[in-house]
């Protein structure tokens, strides 16, 4: 932004509906007060704007329609309690044209300043996922926002599975800055998948090979949720409310976000974002696809069968790291472990990296990229595990009793407990880990959501290798934390 931007000054008196507000512009936040009792200031900061123009008399296309010059609208996002947004407007009047005019003007050329907000998005629609109702959600929540942002959308039906993975990775999208999808995981996965195999294409890389470093896409992604769990948005923005993920787009703020490859002996599987879970996890997603009909409650009906068959899995896991030990710092906006790796390279060859195996019988192996918190979990799987730090948390859970199993399930559920003192269960930092199983009886890899048939894999974490619009999730209040002595 220049200097003369940052400097300017606006202040006058306006009026909305019957009260005089006295409005403020300075050092990008607008502030406004009214005259009379009972007063009350608010004060907004000018990357919170969505839009401002002159109020149109008649709707239709904004380029046949008549405004007023002596009204104009601010419209913008408001936080509405603790890392829920929603949209908010006000209409101010003025009997001078000059006055409306220069404060349109001004504000208006703020905004252009914010080069990162997104101008032409190709979006996705899944219109299988979740309850099925994609479609609807972008029409009511979606649409109407990015008409008042002036965002041209040009929206695409998935007509079945990996047909979005098979556009972003052979069409041309030199008219988008940005891509966006309203679905749940398994649709965020077939965007990423789909743009970071699209750029190995563009630069001659052959992403099978697993040592190589992936390329970073250049197009940043935005995530309406529209599926079943929603765990990459949910632990991204700290909620799954629609609105707000619309907002976040708009805004263009964005985050680095950790990807993992996953290969078998000779090619990559695919990439994910959240957790790759052999054994529970990746049975109840093998089982609950067929049962698709039942909607996100299959999910609960899998897992109560799953957990009481109680199987274990054994295998050897190989875990590569610079230090093992998971420190208790959890991820929120402005997270300093994720900026400063900003423009960290991640080099493998290392030498302070070390190997370390861990054997046995287990109920469940899972690697995080994220703490995968979800409405079910609101802490997640690895509640420590940060957005773009360059490291997954693999959670090893050994074959136990099925009481002690109720306890993991019993804590994940709960917003403040974590499970890493559990004596079954380890929790490691690992920047990439090996897994082969030796039983002849094999699980199956749930790969954010989706089923993968090879046991035997290698996954590495490619730090940052994807832009996502968000700005974190907020520090909680933790004054109401429940006591150790209700831990189950
Ligand atoms: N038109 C379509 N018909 C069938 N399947 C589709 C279609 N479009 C996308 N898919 C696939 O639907 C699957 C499920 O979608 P998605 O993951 O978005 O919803 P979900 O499983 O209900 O949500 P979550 O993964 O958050 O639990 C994905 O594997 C995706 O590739």
């Amino acid at each position: 932004m220049s200097d003369d931007l940052q400097n300017s000054v606006l202040l006058s008196t306006f009026y909305s509906r019957r009260k005089r507000y006295r409005l403020y512009f300075h050092r990008n936040q607008i502030v406004w007060d009214n005259e009379k009792p009972p007063y009350a200031q608010h004060t907004l900061p000018i990357e919170n704007v969505i839009a401002v123009g002159y109020k149109y008399l008649d709707s239709g296309p904004a380029e046949d329609r008549c405004y007023d010059p002596h009204y104009f609208t601010i419209h913008y996002a408001e936080k509405k309690e603790i890392n829920l947004w929603c949209y908010n407007s006000l209409t101010l009047r003025h009997s001078d044209t000059y006055q409306v005019s220069s404060w349109v003007k001004t504000l208006q050329n703020h905004l252009q300043s914010f080069c990162k907000r997104p101008k032409k998005l190709l979006l996705f629609v899944n219109p299988y996922g979740g309850k099925r109702k994609a479609m609807k959600v972008f029409e009511k929540y979606g649409k109407p926002l990015f008409n008042i942002a002036g965002v041209d959308v040009s929206v695409i039906v998935s007509q079945r599975q990996n047909q979005i993975r098979d556009i972003l990775i052979h069409h041309n999208l030199d008219m988008f800055d940005s891509v966006a999808c309203v679905g749940g995981d398994g649709t965020v996965s077939e965007l990423f998948n789909g743009l970071v195999i699209r750029e190995c294409k563009l630069q001659g890389i052959n992403p099978d090979e697993s040592k190589q470093s992936l390329p970073k896409p250049t197009l940043p992604i935005g995530i309406i949720p529209g599926g079943s769990t929603d765990t990459i948005v949910y632990s991204l923005h700290g909620t799954t409310d629609i609105t707000t993920a619309v907002l976040h787009i708009i805004l263009g703020d964005s985050l680095g976000l950790d990807l993992v490859s996953v290969h078998d002996e000779d090619r990559l599987l695919r990439l994910f974002a959240s957790a790759l879970s052999y054994g529970y996890l990746g049975d109840v997603a093998y089982n609950s696809e067929s049962l698709r009909w039942m909607g996100p409650s299959r999910y609960d009906y899998c897992g109560f069968k799953k957990i009481m068959a109680n199987r274990g899995y054994k295998g050897e896991i190989a875990i590569l790291s610079d230090g093992l030990q998971v420190d208790q710092l959890k991820c929120y906006e402005k997270c300093e472990k994720c900026i400063s790796k900003q423009f960290d390279n991640h080099n493998l060859n290392k030498s302070e990296n070390e190997w370390k195996t861990v054997q046995g019988k287990f109920f469940m192996v899972s690697a995080a990229n994220i703490s995968c918190a979800c409405k079910r979990s609101p802490s997640g799987i690895a509640p420590y595990c940060h957005i773009g730090d360059g490291y997954l948390h693999l959670i090893v859970i050994h074959h136990t009793s099925l009481f002690n199993n109720l306890r993991i399930l019993s804590r994940y559920a709960k917003s403040t407990y974590t499970i890493d003192d559990l004596p079954f269960i380890e929790v490691y930092r690992a920047k990439e880990i090996c897994f082969r199983a030796i039983d002849t009886t094999k699980s199956r890899w749930n790969c954010d959501g989706e089923v993968q048939h090879q046991s035997d894999i290698r996954a590495r974490v490619h730090c940052q290798l994807l832009t996502v619009f968000s700005r974190g999730s907020s520090i909680p209040d933790e004054s109401n934390k429940s006591c150790n002595f209700c831990k189950f």
